[in-house]
């Protein structure tokens, strides 16, 4: 059977988005793998990069692109781009991107998608979401796929870090964990670590919301009220999750060492300790969706598009996940 393509969104075209993907011409893999990016963006930045790389249209090929080539979609952008410089009038180009690549994982076209990152904030600048905020690929892709919750994880070789809440203002973080979320968020990492990362029996570190885990209430009440009956429900299921830990306890190398995952009840909580480990070879993986998605651990990097000084690392670990997630995906059908 011919092997189904993966998909790179190439992101914010001002960023370094287009430099890394023009290092994945000759990747090696038996699949192919498609760029969604504006073509004569990708020529015009390589040449600025001094690369040769041969840009083919991707037109259903099921073989890899050899030697220095790579496929792409050609997807047009509204206004020339300065390197470093956002403009609100591509911002619908980098949806565009996103789109076309959740339509055809939805659609059974792609085997999944790895994503270069956007700028969040000139897409809401540009109001491009008729209204609606965008929090970032996370958020999109659930709500593209009608799924009630996703769960963020970025992970390296030594660590991976889980959270409840993903792009929130952390004003509003205490109050968008419920029991139900905690439970929904749960369930979503426990299956997808055994299902796409062979953990028959995942031991799951917890932090609490509160600094010492709340020390008995008397610095905040979530654990007690929220997060500990969830735990204890779990425990009592023979799920390994312990009891909610202070997260500067729990993120120390004795707590660690046996861990196959932690969950952090907030963005800032987990993801400093994870990119100060990391930074540069982890990956952003989306648990909960119908399709695969993983993506860089950086982001746009305005100050480096076209300089040659960006590293391609974190993007080239989000591919090869993605390539073995959709093999063993596959080999499971
Ligand atoms: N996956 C994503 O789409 C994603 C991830 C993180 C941040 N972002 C977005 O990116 C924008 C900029 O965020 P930021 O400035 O906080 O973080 P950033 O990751 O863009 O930059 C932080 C620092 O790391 C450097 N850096 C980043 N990627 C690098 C690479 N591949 N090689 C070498 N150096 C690299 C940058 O030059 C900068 O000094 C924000 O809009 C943020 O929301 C997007
Ligand atoms: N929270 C992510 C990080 O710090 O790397 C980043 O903002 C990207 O998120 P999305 O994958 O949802 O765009």
């Amino acid at each position: 059977m011919p092997l189904k393509p993966l998909y790179i969104t190439s992101g914010e075209p001002a960023g370094i988005g287009p430099d890394i993907c023009l290092d994945l011409a000759g990747f090696n893999t038996p699949r192919p793998l498609v760029v969604l990016a504006n073509k004569s963006l990708l020529q015009q930045r390589a040449a600025e990069l001094g690369k040769t790389v041969t840009l083919l249209d991707y037109q259903g090929q099921s073989e890899p692109a050899s030697g220095s080539a790579l496929y792409v979609k050609d997807l047009p952008l509204a206004q020339p781009v300065i390197n470093g410089q956002l403009n609100t009038a591509n911002a619908a180009y980098v949806l565009a991107q996103l789109t076309e690549a959740a339509r055809a994982c939805m659609r059974g076209d792609a085997a999944g998608v790895v994503t270069a990152p956007v700028q969040k904030s000139v897409i809401n600048e540009a109001g491009s979401l008729e209204g609606r905020a965008f929090s970032g690929h996370t958020e999109f892709f659930q709500e593209y796929a009608g799924v009630p919750r996703v769960v963020m994880m970025l992970a390296t070789h030594q660590l991976r870090v889980a959270l409840v809440t993903t792009h929130l203002p952390l004003k509003d973080v205490a109050a968008a964990i419920t029991q139900e979320r905690l439970r929904q968020i749960l369930n979503i990492l426990i299956h997808d670590l055994k299902t796409k990362f062979a953990i028959s029996h995942p031991k799951i570190l917890v932090c609490g919301l509160n600094p010492h885990a709340g020390e008995g209430g008397y610095l905040g009440r979530e654990e007690i009220d929220v997060i500990e009956p969830v735990l204890a429900s779990y425990r009592a299921q023979g799920v390994d999750v312990g009891h909610a830990l202070p997260a500067d306890t729990l993120f120390t190398p004795k707590y660690l060492k046996d861990a196959d995952a932690v969950l952090a009840m907030y963005h800032d909580q987990g993801l400093p300790v994870l990119k100060s480990q990391g930074f540069g070879e982890a990956v952003n993986i989306t648990l909960g969706l119908p399709f695969i998605r993983t993506s860089v651990d950086h982001g746009t990097a305005l100050d480096l598009a076209g300089s040659g000084k960006a590293s391609s690392s974190s993007l080239f670990v989000a591919t090869e996940l993605a390539l073995q997630l959709a093999d063993r995906y596959e080999a499971a059908l």
